[in-house]
């Protein structure tokens, strides 16, 4: 069982004299999720804390900067992989951020109008889940895929979903 992160930064931007909601999505270029589109995240590693994580992953995948307490939780997903508990991700959310989104060898970044999310290009679960928070409501979700490893190639059968609960992290 690893502990991931996804971190979906938020920005309006203001276009002749229209308002639009853009979410910065990432164009995977590599490992679990390759080819799809995601927030930026990954495992975390020993010591770090979910918010720490969700930091250094956006460094890394997007050379962009955010504060860990900056980040808004959002979400908590546990993904099972043929009833056994594959991975639990931490979802944060940010409207607090510095630098400019770059490509690295990991993730091609683009700032997406929240009406506009790719869903038929993400992880099949992603449209369940990710509407409401972008809507800034809160979730604990539990997906089920069935078939084996990779999880990536595993399909998706149910899920389980609670909205409007609270984080104390
Ligand atoms: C099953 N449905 C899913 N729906 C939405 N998002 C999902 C997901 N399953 C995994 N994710 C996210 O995808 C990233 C994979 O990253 P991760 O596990 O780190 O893989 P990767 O091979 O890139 O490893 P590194 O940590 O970069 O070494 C990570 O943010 C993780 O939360």
């Amino acid at each position: 069982m690893t502990e991931t992160t996804l971190c979906f930064p938020r920005r309006t931007r203001e276009s002749t004299g229209e308002s639009i909601e853009e979410v910065l999505l990432i164009e995977k270029r590599r490992g679990l999720g390759d080819g799809l589109y995601n927030g930026p995240g990954g495992k975390l590693e020993a010591g770090e804390t979910p918010r720490e994580c969700a930091t250094r992953e956006t460094r890394e995948e997007v050379d962009l900067e955010v504060d860990p307490a900056d980040l808004e939780k959002a979400g908590e997903l546990t993904f099972l992989l043929d009833g056994e508990r594959h991975s639990v991700c931490h979802v944060f959310r940010t409207r607090s951020f510095s630098g400019e989104p770059t490509t690295t060898a990991e993730a091609r970044p683009t700032w997406t109008p929240v009406d506009d999310v790719p869903y038929d290009q993400m992880w099949d679960d992603d449209h369940l889940w990710l509407p409401g928070v972008l809507e800034g409501n809160t979730v604990v979700g539990d997906f089920h895929f069935e078939g084996g490893k990779p999880l990536d190639e595993a399909e998706f059968v149910e899920y389980d979903l609670k909205w409007n609960v609270s984080f104390d992290e």
